[in-house]
């Protein structure tokens, strides 16, 4: 698409092959709504740029090894899950995950459901923990409330042009309630070193699609979590779906979750977007590429007044951010 003249791509017809080409990737969400391409009159692209493969899937480069099924443990139950069982493979292997952030007070020792996170809607009610849902060999239901990611996309989103951050990732008509899933951050999953080399080249070209797999659960049990080091990383730029065109924003209301599945690699989660608040009609759907928006806010706030501030940055070439939160932090890195 990218070879034929601009007076092709930018037209409806090329807007809507590009939706078609979206429609056609159902993998993980056969039943999933649509994802429109909303022409705002912002610029003069009525697409995005066909610069990578829409896929929901996962793409495994150089030096990543396949998904480790032999060592899943799966549960056996009938019907649905119930979390008071004691036989339950999955909801112990979910307590398992949850009992360090219990001991740290960070969670409540149970709640409706526990120690599952889903409610029975599918609204995901634990936030700051990894999510394990009931695997392929499973022999429970496939409307058990443990698989929800698995089960696929159930809101409408749309792709429209913002004026100073690209192209970004808004409602539909629908309100989208607190804790639904929106989607996978699909891509190429590759080894850190990998994702470093890239980085850098996204770094001139002032666009990322990396994300880091560096969540805290990774990190527990190391007696100093900064001796962490990164194994892996998404890149959503040549492969990818519409999260790719999420941005950033320092008041965010999704956020990205580790989900296992069909994978027992602790370093391999699915990264899973889900909203943290209630999100409007046609409000944008944004998440911290900083992670811990707060901690960064105060790292910031800390340098800035010893007038350290350089020591904070990172390798990354930093640009203004223009997520207009009454709490933006200022500065985004490209
Ligand atoms: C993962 S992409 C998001 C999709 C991107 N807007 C596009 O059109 O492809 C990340 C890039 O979007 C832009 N971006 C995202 N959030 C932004 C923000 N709050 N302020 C400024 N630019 C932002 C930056 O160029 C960033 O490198």
């Amino acid at each position: 698409m990218n070879a034929l003249p601009a007076e092709y791509r930018n037209s409806e017809t090329g807007r809507k092959v590009f939706e078609a080409v979206i429609r056609e990737a159902t993998f993980g969400e056969p039943d999933a709504p649509p994802v429109e391409i909303f022409d705002n009159n912002i610029g003069d692209e009525i697409t995005p740029q066909w610069e990578f493969v829409y896929t929901n899937e996962m793409w495994l480069g150089e030096g990543v090894p396949p998904p480790d099924v032999k060592n899943l443990k799966s549960c056996g139950c009938v019907g649905k899950c119930d979390p008071k069982s004691k036989t339950c493979a999955c909801a112990k292997r979910q307590l398992e995950w949850l009992q360090g952030y219990i001991d740290e007070g960070i969670l409540p020792a149970t709640w409706p459901g526990s120690p599952f996170v889903y409610d029975p809607r599918g609204i995901l009610q634990r936030p700051d923990c990894p999510i394990f849902e009931c695997n392929q060999f499973c022999s429970c239901d496939d409307d058990c409330a443990n698989r929800v990611v698995q089960n696929g996309r159930k809101w409408p989103v749309h792709i429209v042009k913002t004026m100073h951050k690209g192209w970004g990732v808004f409602a539909g008509t629908k309100k989208i309630p607190r804790g639904s899933y929106v989607g996978i951050y699909s891509g190429e999953l590759l080894t850190e070193l990998e994702g470093e080399e890239r980085g850098r080249y996204y770094d001139i070209s002032g666009r990322t699609y990396l994300f880091s797999i560096d969540f805290h659960h990774l990190k527990l049990g190391m007696q100093d979590p900064d001796d962490w080091e990164n194994i892996y990383v998404v890149d959503a730029y040549h492969a990818g779906n519409f999260t790719r065109f999420l941005n950033h924003s320092c008041d965010p209301n999704c956020r990205i979750y580790a989900c296992y599945i069909n994978d027992s690699d602790i370093d391999k989660p699915l990264l899973a977007v889900f909203t943290t608040r209630d999100v409007e009609p046609w409000e944008e759907l944004c998440f911290s590429y900083y992670g811990d928006i707060d901690e960064k806010r105060e790292i910031i706030e800390e340098a800035r007044k010893t007038g350290k501030e350089e020591l904070v940055k990172d390798h990354a070439v930093y640009a203004r951010c223009h997520c207009e939160a009454d709490n933006c932090i200022g500065r985004l890195f490209s």
